[in-house]
Parts: C-alpha cells; structure tokens; sequence
C-alpha cells in the first residue's frame, strides 16, 4: 500500500472552552477524493484549513506527504502548502481585472515559473474545464459556473498533489453545480490528485470513493451509505 499523502493523527480544534472537533484521525492516498459532510457549523471549514496548513491544530499532527508539520516554521509550512496543496473556496476570489488565463497563470508567475510556460499551463487547464473558449474573458465576463471552473483551474495551477475544496459548488444552482462538480472530479482523477470536499450535498459526496462526517465533534467513515 502506498503511503498516505494526508494524514490526520488525533487532532483536535479548539477556540477557547468551544471544542469544535477532536480526536480526528484521518489518512487520504494517492488519487483518493474524499467527501467531508456534517451540518453548519461542525467544523468542515476548520479541518480543511488545519489540513491545509492555514491555521494550527490546537492538539495533535498534520503530515503531509509523509512529514509532520506542527513543528516547523510559518515559512515551511507555507512551503509546503505552496508545492503540495490547491485550495478551492465557495466564492471564486478571481481577480477581477485579469483575464481567465491570466488568473490560472498568476499563482506559477509567483512560484517563478516563465510567463509563456505558466500560460501554456493555464490553457490546458482552462481547457479541461471546459473554458477553451473563455480564455480571454475577465471574471465579470463569465457566469458563475464559468468563475467556479476558473478557480479550479487556478487551484491545480502549481501540480499539487492534494485539493482541498470548501463548499467549492455552494453557490451554484443544482445544474451548474452539477457541472462544475463533474469537470472538477474529472480534472482530480485524470491528473492522479487526492481531494477532500466539503460539501452539504450528499448526492455529490456519493460519488467519491470515501465519504466523511462530522459527527459529535469526531469524524466518522460513513462510506457511500446513506448518512
Ligand atoms: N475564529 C473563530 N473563533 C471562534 N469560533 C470560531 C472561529 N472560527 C470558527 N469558529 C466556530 O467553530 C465552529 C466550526 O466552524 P467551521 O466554519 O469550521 O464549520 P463548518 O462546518 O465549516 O460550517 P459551515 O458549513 O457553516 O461553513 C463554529 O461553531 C464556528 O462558530
């Protein structure tokens, strides 16, 4: 078996007496997607950005690729989020000034890769999201699928090897979201990537290989039955 990409060993998230979530253990490998349900407010958002490396547990380990993270510095931790991870929100956070294909660029230009590399790279991806067309237009020029679709193409922009998505179709109606949803997992598999979903819909949660839930401040394995 190959080793996890992601692995959670008995973390805990805590703000003040609030315990959030605790005693969370959870492993994602290679090319696994994983779905993360619980109801508004059990703490979706707080273990993505404890997994992500954006905020500290408040106890136990966040590895990464095999690497303990809680013990190194904001520098190598947000190292280690630039090369490995994508991050992908409920509100697309495009900037509204560049192009499509100037928003998927912009995170490689930052990394230090060459302009015409970078753009090569966002078209392809634009284009397996189905935006071949669109390369062009600015955010404001797009409908809201359009902007979602961007944004994920933004998020594999750096080759991570894991996504992270919070609510990444929440503010899409249920055909679009549909849509985007299909091109995003789609996109995961062929390019071999692990993802973890948040999501309130469990009609999309099925349709990972491992499905979550936030249950009683502790994460339960529910698989694909109904939660
Ligand atoms: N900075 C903070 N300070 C205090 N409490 C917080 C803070 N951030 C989150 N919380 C609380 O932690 C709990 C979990 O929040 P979180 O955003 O992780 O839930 P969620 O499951 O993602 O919710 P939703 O589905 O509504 O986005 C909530 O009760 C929230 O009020």
């Amino acid at each position: 078996m190959s080793e996890p990409v992601l692995r959670l060993e008995d973390v805990a998230r805590r703000y003040g007496d609030l315990v959030v979530v605790e005693h969370i253990e959870f492993s994602l490998r290679p090319g696994e997607t994983a779905a993360l349900l619980g109801p508004s407010g059990s703490g979706k958002s707080s273990l993505l950005h404890i997994a992500g490396l954006l905020e500290k547990a408040s106890a136990g380990e966040v590895h990464i690729m095999g690497r303990a993270t809680s013990k190194l510095s904001d520098a190598e931790r947000t190292h280690i989020r630039r090369a490995t991870l994508g991050f992908v929100y409920q509100f697309h956070h495009l900037l509204p000034e560049f192009s499509a294909l100037g928003n998927v660029a912009l995170p490689q230009l930052i990394a230090g890769v060459k302009k015409k590399k970078a753009e090569a790279e966002a078209k392809r991806l634009l284009t397996l999201m189905g935006l071949g067309e669109r390369l062009e237009h600015q955010p404001g020029q797009l409908s809201g699928g359009e902007q979602q679709r961007t944004a994920i193409a933004r998020a594999l922009a750096n080759n991570p090897k894991i996504l992270l998505a919070d609510e990444p179709t929440g503010n899409l109606d249920p055909k679009t979201s549909d849509v985007v949803f299909d091109a995003l997992l789609n996109l995961v598999r062929k390019e071999g990537l692990s993802a973890v979903i948040a999501t309130h819909d469990q009609r999309l949660a099925k349709r990972m290989d491992r499905v979550f839930v936030i249950r009683e401040q502790r994460l339960v394995e529910v698989r694909k039955e109904p939660v």
